[in-house]
């Protein structure tokens, strides 16, 4: 198992978790902007995007090719379903992961009309044979399909219909050079800005038919992590309070004391993040502290120390990771309403104890 599979599925149980849960996956179909005027922030992507299509519609061409990438929950494959809505054709959607076989690759292909909107979703988990084959296809619109084994097999050239392939990834770093160059469009999708998350949510409660004010949704806004999903998520957790402890209308108080009895703070920190940061202040001084130790401090796993509960840690400047280990910042010691030892602002902590 890669790490990757270790941090989604660990994420999948929280409430803060960026991945899909069952319960997403049902109910976010629902949910999803059909079009780009009804796609909440992504202002410049946006802008690009609509030009990219528009001048494609303009020609009668195929869009070009659409790179997506971004941290799981802020609407790639949202958006790759406004692109195929926006340019009047179907979508066909697989993934890396499913396309094992070049050969895989080579029948979905095949079988694509013109002008199809081919979504490949966590690209970076193709196998590489079939990312050699989808060079080819990318470029040329054309596949050699290999019949036959050893000395007699023969590549038969399959020429495509021209098609737009849109990949997500969530980590745009780990393809291969080559594949990214032959995206004519890449969106880099960024988190969202509270205001926007706040737009999202009055969306929503508007679409699931919930009632909510303007505070309420600036509350769950600030405990969303920039991520859509999550506000999504915290919404339909809030109006399950809301229904059952009051008359279901979603204002500041209630969407505070739901999010109190699901254990999400004030800036969207569960249990297990702020149990990492509990542990390096109060155990350790505010570090720095070894990654090992504190993840035996707080009864985890090293990978969901790291993987799972850093980076949104490290993103909202309440913890930096240095040569000599995680460091609290002062934000951390505000954030938990403790007061910094002395020396804590010079990174030195616990360690002065043993004269280091
Ligand atoms: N800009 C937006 N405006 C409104 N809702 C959005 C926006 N972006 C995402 N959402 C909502 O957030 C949810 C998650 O979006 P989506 O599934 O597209 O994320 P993703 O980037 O594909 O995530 P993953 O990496 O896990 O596949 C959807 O239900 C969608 O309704
Ligand atoms: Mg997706």
């Amino acid at each position: 198992m890669n790490w990757d599979d270790t941090s989604d599925a660990t994420a999948s149980e929280r409430l803060v978790g960026a991945s899909a849960d069952r319960e997403d996956q049902a109910v976010e179909a629902a949910l999803r902007p059909k079009d780009l005027d009804e796609f909440i922030g992504q202002e410049k992507v946006r802008e690009q995007l609509d030009l990219v299509l528009r001048a494609a519609r303009a020609r009668g061409a195929t869009a070009d090719h659409v790179l997506l990438s971004g941290a799981p929950g802020l609407g790639k494959t949202t958006l790759s379903m406004i692109i195929a809505a926006e340019m009047n054709a179907p979508i066909r959607i697989t993934s890396g992961p499913a396309i094992q076989h070049a050969g895989d690759l080579a029948a979905i292909l095949s079988s694509l009309q013109e002008g199809e909107v081919l979504f490949l979703d966590e690209i970076h988990r193709m196998s590489r044979p079939a990312e050699e084959m989808l060079y080819m296809a990318m470029e040329d619109f054309r596949v050699d399909v290999i019949v036959g084994k050893g000395p007699g097999a023969t590549a038969i050239p399959l020429e495509l219909p021209p098609f737009t392939l849109v990949g997500a990834t969530t980590r745009a770093g780990l393809l291969p050079p080559p594949l990214r160059d032959r995206f004519g469009f890449t969106a880099h999708m960024e988190f969202y800005e509270p205001a926007e998350l706040e737009r999202v949510i009055h969306r929503s409660a508007n679409l699931l038919d919930v009632e909510i004010g303007s505070d309420g949704a600036t509350e769950i806004a600030g405990r969303s992590r920039g991520t859509p999903r999550i506000a999504n998520r915290l919404l339909r957790r809030v109006r399950d309070y809301a229904q059952v402890r009051a008359d279901g209308v979603i204002t500041r108080d209630i969407a505070a004391a739901a999010l109190k009895v699901y254990e999400v703070d004030a800036r969207g920190l569960d249990r297990l993040d702020r149990g990492v940061l509990e542990a390096l202040l109060k155990l350790f001084g505010g570090g720095p502290v070894g990654l090992s130790t504190l993840a035996v401090a707080v009864g985890e796993e090293r990978e969901t120390v790291e993987e799972v509960a850093e980076p949104f840690l490290v993103r909202e400047g309440l913890l930096a990771r240095t040569p000599r280990g995680r460091v609290a910042t002062p934000a951390a010691w505000a954030h938990l309403g403790l007061t910094p030892p002395r020396s804590a602002s010079t990174g030195n902590g616990q360690q002065d104890l043993f004269g280091t």
